[in-house]
């Protein structure tokens, strides 16, 4: 199956907000029991989240940091469903082994949003369980003491795609968009983040789902591009030609093809 390009949250003491989570149109929906959750309502969310995984419902879950009353909780209510990823959040190296260690061969979806997490975003996308890397912006910001506009954050994007990249994970998953009704803002911020190498964007809201599915979808020009490079490319045997007025070799075949292997089904 191709890598997710839309992960929904829905915080998990709201269970009457699941089944409209998986039917948004995500690729994934993330069950939240970590910062959508208030302190008081931690057990009810983690019940509501196992009662629906039990009835065979999908999704990832964010389980609760390393450090905090309800981890342990939250990977032992894990543990008992064994087709079910998990989000951990604030990740560093010492929590992802401590999440692998109890929850061993688990697809983990690491989310970098602390200093720490950044700077050690290269040895924490090669821990064990590892499947993609995901950006916590909110939290990255707070943590950094920054209140940037969102180009201010590019630096710590551009880590999380080179670890990802010498980790051989996909393109990873960028942070969420505050703003719920801005579905032209949205789409142009899809596209940036597309160009920064990204493949995915954490979603708040399921208005939010379609316009960052197109947006990490090739376009119908796109696709028309590709195709073009790939007969232009195979007509030349290889070398270097002329494409619309520009010249096009190697890399940008290589481009073409991955435009063309990610039309979705
Ligand atoms: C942000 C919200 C609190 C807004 O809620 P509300 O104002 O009630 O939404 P609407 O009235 O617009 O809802 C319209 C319909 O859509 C459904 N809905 C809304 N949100 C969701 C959702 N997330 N999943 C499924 N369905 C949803 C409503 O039920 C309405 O349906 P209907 O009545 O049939 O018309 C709310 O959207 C929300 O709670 N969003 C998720 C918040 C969350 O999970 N936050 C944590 C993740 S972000 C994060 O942690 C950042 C990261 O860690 C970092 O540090 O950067
Ligand atoms: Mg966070």
């Amino acid at each position: 199956m191709a890598d997710p390009r839309s992960y929904l949250f829905v915080p998990g003491q709201r269970p009457d907000r699941f089944a409209k989570a998986a039917a948004s149109g995500a690729d994934a929906i993330i069950l939240d029991l970590e910062d959508a959750v208030g302190p008081e309502q931690k057990d009810e969310a983690r019940a509501h989240v196992a009662s629906w995984l039990a009835d065979g419902g999908a999704g990832l879950v964010r389980i609760n940091g390393q450090g905090t009353p309800w981890f342990d909780d939250d990977l032992a209510m894990l543990a008992c469903y064994a087709e079910t990823a998990a989000m951990v959040p604030k990740a560093e190296p010492a929590a992802l082994a401590a999440v692998a260690a109890r929850l061993p061969g688990r697809p983990l979806l690491a989310l970098i949003e602390s200093a720490a997490g950044l700077a050690s975003a290269r040895e924490g996308a090669r821990a064990p369980g590892v499947a993609r890397l995901a950006f916590g912006n909110l939290d990255f910001s707070a943590d950094m003491g920054m209140d940037p506009p969102d180009e201010g954050l590019d630096p710590a994007r551009f880590e999380i795609v080179l670890a990802s990249r010498l980790a051989g994970l996909p393109p990873p998953v960028d942070g969420v968009r505050v703003e719920l009704e801005d579905a032209a803002g949205l789409t142009a911020e899809v596209r940036r983040k597309r160009g920064l190498g990204f493949g995915a964007k954490l979603c708040i809201h399921p208005a939010q789902v379609g316009p960052v599915n197109a947006g990490f979808s090739p376009s119908a020009a796109e696709i028309d591009w590709a195709r073009r490079i790939e007969a232009a490319m195979a007509e030349a045997a290889g070398s270097a030609v002329r494409v619309d007025g520009k010249m096009v070799d190697k890399p940008l075949l290589e481009k073409a093809r991955r435009i063309l292997a990610n039309i979705p089904a």
